[in-house]
């Protein structure tokens, strides 16, 4: 690891007392954010968080977003307007921002507090944005609340992940395979997931099906599953329910246990299964999103060589107007 996330996140507590830390992103970027959003709201005893796509931070600011305020932003591209509009507006309210980038050419590098992340296979977990945040997050509770315990484990899961999903992922391949070619003509897919890793049902619903893929679909919290959704529930919808650990595993269990009873296409990727147990009990659900994410990413990619339908074709996106 090399050292900029821990040094801006020290620098920023030298002079500020930070009580809210906003995360802002769009997209595949606000996916990446909302493991350590959730991170927060359950590990810290003093510090509120707050996730939102960019945009509602500058069209509706909280009271919050004041000097006492820390915000993370990411935008691979770095130029994302909405993202840097966000920050301009934090930065007028006097917070302090963090921002992670893949671009050094963009906005987001060249005139705000970055950390530069490189994104090609050989990048580790703890260098990609889900690493980065933890480790600022890690690096915050510790400085600011004696009690906080979990300093060790994490930066012992973040050593440990990378060969975790590399394992993983060459472990679904035949499974990924499988799969689309069962289901590469479906006409609507339900994305379910809890906890941290609700973000990465989010995630392979909105970017991986429907941006890359344009097939339909919707994310659903596998809590709320059972407040309406499940009156779907036949023999012929497709579920794919992400399982992962810690306290909200009981929701993804509840979901599988209906799925049972009543469905009859699902597609279980459950991190127990997939080496997560490796990294601490305590803290494990938290990096359970990075492995999701990489399983999202083998699930495309075996759907767009079975549908011939390339992963980066976009009508819209960065095409037209919008
Ligand atoms: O991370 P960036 O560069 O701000 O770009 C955000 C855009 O990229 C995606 O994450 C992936 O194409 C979109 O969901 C989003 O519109």
């Amino acid at each position: 690891m090399n050292g900029r996330a821990e040094e801006l996140i020290r620098d920023v507590l030298k002079t500020k007392n930070i009580k809210d830390v906003f995360f802002v992103a769009c997209g595949g970027s606000l996916v990446d954010l909302y493991p350590g959003f959730y991170f927060l709201n359950s590990e810290s005893g003093t510090i509120h968080a707050h996730w939102m796509t960019a945009k509602e931070m500058s069209v509706a600011p909280s009271r919050f977003l004041n000097e006492n305020a820390l915000v993370l932003a990411c935008s691979h591209g770095g130029n994302t307007k909405e993202v840097i509009n966000a920050v301009k507006v934090a930065l007028k309210n006097g917070a302090s921002v963090i921002t992670m980038t893949h671009n050094p050419e963009s906005i987001c590098a060249r005139e705000f507090n970055t950390v530069l992340y490189d994104w090609d296979d050989k990048t580790n977990e703890n260098e990609r944005p889900q690493g980065i945040v933890l480790r600022i997050l890690n690096e915050l509770l510790k400085e600011k609340e004696p009690d906080y315990k979990k300093y060790d484990a994490i930066l012992e899961g973040l050593e440990n992940i990378d060969s975790i999903v590399r394992t993983a992922t060459s472990k679904v391949k035949n499974r990924t395979w499988l799969f689309a070619e069962k289901y590469h003509n479906e006409k609507f897919l339900y994305i379910m997931g809890s906890g941290a890793s609700y973000s990465q049902a989010y995630g392979f619903a909105i970017c991986s099906l429907q941006e890359m893929q344009w097939m339909d679909c919707c994310y659903l919290h596998s809590g709320e599953y059972f407040h309406g959704p499940f009156e779907c529930t036949d023999k012929d919808h497709l579920y794919i329910l992400l399982m992962g650990t810690g306290n909200a595993r009981e929701m993804d269990e509840r979901c599988l246990d209906f799925l049972k009873k009543y469905g009859n296409k699902y597609e279980v990727i459950d991190a127990k299964d997939l080496g997560i147990d490796e990294i601490d009990e305590s803290v494990n659900e938290y990096f359970c999103p990075m492995l999701f994410y990489n399983m999202t990413v083998a699930y495309r990619t075996a759907l767009q060589n079975k549908r011939q339908h390339p992963l980066d074709m976009r009508r819209y996106m960065g095409v037209v107007e919008y």
